[in-house]
Formats: C-alpha cells, structure tokens, sequence
C-alpha cells in the first residue's frame, strides 16, 4: 500500500461508520471493524455466561384496584434496589404495540437514501437519524442506528416525522399518545410511592421523545456493544424491546441481562427523578449487548421535564437526616455535558452531585 492510500482509505471508512452500522452490513461487512472494537474489561461476556436476571414485575391492573397499596410498596422496593421494574397488563393494545415495532423495522429496511435524509449531528434538532452512541464524539462506535423523535406537543413535530413508510406518522402519533397517557398514571403511582403529590409539573407539559434503536446482526458480538454503559437523562423511561435479548443492567456491580416479557414495558427511572427524590430511586446503568444471528429493535419512549424548566430535589424529601444531594439542572447542562469529550469519564449524574 502506498504511503498516500492510507489515509485515503481513512477518510473512505470514516465516511462508511458514519452512515451507520445497517448500511455496512448491506455492504456485507464480515468482520468488526477496529472503529468498534471495544478496550477487553469493556467488552460484554457471552449473553449466556451473563446471568439473567427477572426485575420486579408490576402489574399495571392490580395498581389500579383495591391492592394499589401492596402495589406501591413492591414499586417503591423496584425503584430503590434495580431503578427497573417490567410493567404488564398496561393496557396499551397489541394493534398499536404491533404497528409500531412493525413500521419501524421496515423503516430501518428502507434504502441507505431515503433514511439518510433525516441524519443530522445536530443534538437539538428535533427528528433526527443517526448511529452509535453520539457519533460527533464517540471515539469507540456502538453497533447501533437510530431514529430520534420528539413527539410532544405532537403538532409542533408530527409533521417533521419521516414521511416514508407511509404509515409511520399514524403509527408513532398512536404510540406515543397512549404510551404518553400510561407515563402519566406511572409516574402518580411513583409519585404516591415516595410520599409526594400536587407535582403536576412531573406528570402533564413534559418532554417525550421517541428513540428507536435497530442493532443489526454483528459478525463478532463478543468485540463490542450496542450501547456503552449509560443512565437515561429522563424522569422515567418506558421501553419496548422485541423478543431479543440485549439489555444489561448493573445490579449489584455485575452485568445482568434483562429476561423479555411478552407485551411487557421495561420502565426505569431516568436521572431528573434520581435528583428529584434526592437519590432515593435509582438512575441505573444499563448498557446493550448485541448477537450475530438477529437483528434487535427496541423503542424508548423517554418522558422528562419540559426544556425549560429546571430539575430540583424536592423540598418535601429534605430534611435535617436527608440533606440535599444535587444541583439544579436542565436540559441545556446534559447536552453541553452530551457534547463535551469527557463524558465517557464521568456520569452527567456524578457531575450533579454535591458531595
Ligand atoms: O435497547 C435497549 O434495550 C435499551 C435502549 C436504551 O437504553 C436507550 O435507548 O436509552
Ligand atoms: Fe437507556
């Protein structure tokens, strides 16, 4: 090879990561390439060595009815030891549910083309297409794309949503509303669960945005991951995930996989609720590990205070034994803590603290 070919070829591959992992595997890519290859403590262990791990279930009907109490006592427990729990019986139906994971596969199926007319490394901007973790920075890519959405006030963005498949606005606009409507019953339950009502602030007005994560077939799952460790920068997360496994969570300092229930939410607490109850729930680590014989897709339907509005440990969780752990923050301080180099070192979390 010539001394000018390298850094062609260079330029050349940095080009193809950028487009995102799909797109190198219709390519037929065979191996990982060094760009993905994770330092080897990083690197996840076989799905089956992992242990498994059942969260704490919640059954959404039960909330409802006269055993709400025992109810909020086991959500109370899930939220302070695992900031997870699986939510059945949520009432959100199979049409919609199967709709969506349906339109957004075929979504990620569609030429190279008509999904790169949504990328943008534009972090505010409000529809946007993308791969790895953050891929203006990351200098290890994750095997994953992505299709970012916001989705509330849904007239202000529903028109900027991919107009291609055709029925994707339909779909997503009927997701999000009713996964919109089951965030806010969750949320009273936790609320209720901590102690604190009247925070209308946390249930009504808030963000919602959509994140539908497509992690294709990997020829060397063991190298890499779908998404490095992370906390989601949200008051509650609710996720969809097909029935490939993938997620991980940290659970007593070991990596545990996330066993999928059928027609479950995993829901997890985001770190404006850790702040919010003063590190009483949890914002957990979880990470994603990917396969070699199928593809996965997952939807995170992140629910968080409106942009403007800053996050505070309420007044009603502090007292002379609870002092105050965290710093008011917003949007603005995450994303600036998104886009700067060292966030891989320290945890927007651990940058809030004040201890
Ligand atoms: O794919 C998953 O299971 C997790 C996705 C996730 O953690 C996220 O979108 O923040
Ligand atoms: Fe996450």
């Amino acid at each position: 090879m010539s001394l000018q070919a390298q850094p062609y070829n260079f330029h050349i591959q940095q080009q193809m990561y950028q487009k995102g992992v799909k797109h190198m595997c219709d390519n037929g890519v065979t191996h990982v390439p060094t760009k993905y290859i994770l330092p080897e403590p990083e690197r996840p262990r076989n799905l089956a060595i992992d242990g498994c791990i059942h969260l704490p279930v919640i059954d959404f009907t039960r909330l409802q009815g006269a055993d709400r109490p025992q109810v909020l006592a086991s959500l109370s427990r899930a939220c302070q030891e695992f900031g997870f729990f699986q939510l059945v019986n949520h009432g959100i139906g199979n049409e919609v549910i199967g709709k969506m994971i349906d339109v957004c596969k075929r979504f990620f199926e569609q030429p190279y083309e008509e999904r790169q007319r949504y990328m943008s490394s534009n972090l505010y901007a409000p529809v946007r297409y993308g791969t790895s973790f953050n891929q203006n920075n990351d200098s290890v890519f994750c095997w994953r794309d992505f299709l970012k959405l916001s989705c509330y006030p849904m007239q202000d963005f529903s028109s900027l949503w991919p107009s291609s498949p055709l029925d994707l606005r339909e779909a997503v606009g009927d997701y999000s509303t009713k996964t919109r409507d089951l965030y806010q019953s969750v949320m009273e339950a936790i609320l209720e669960s901590i102690g604190v009502t009247n925070e209308s602030a946390l249930c009504e007005d808030g963000n919602q945005l959509m994140m539908v994560n497509w992690y294709p077939e990997c020829p060397q799952p063991q190298l890499t991951l779908g998404l490095p460790p992370h906390s989601d920068y949200s008051l509650l997360t609710l996720l969809l995930q097909d029935e490939v496994e993938g997620l991980q969570i940290q659970h007593n300092a070991q990596w545990v996989t996330v066993k999928p229930i059928p027609n479950s939410f995993v829901v997890n607490i985001g770190d404006q609720f850790e702040i919010f109850s003063n590190g009483r729930y949890k914002s957990v680590v979880h990470r994603v590990a990917v396969n070699s014989t199928r593809s996965r897709l997952s939807i995170a339907s992140l629910h968080s205070l409106h942009v403007n509005n800053n996050v505070t440990p309420s007044a009603k969780l502090i007292d002379e034994s609870n002092p105050i752990l965290y710093r008011d923050t917003n949007f603005a301080d995450f994303l600036n803590h998104l886009s700067s180099s060292d966030f891989k070192s320290k945890r927007f979390l651990e940058s809030r603290k004040l201890h």
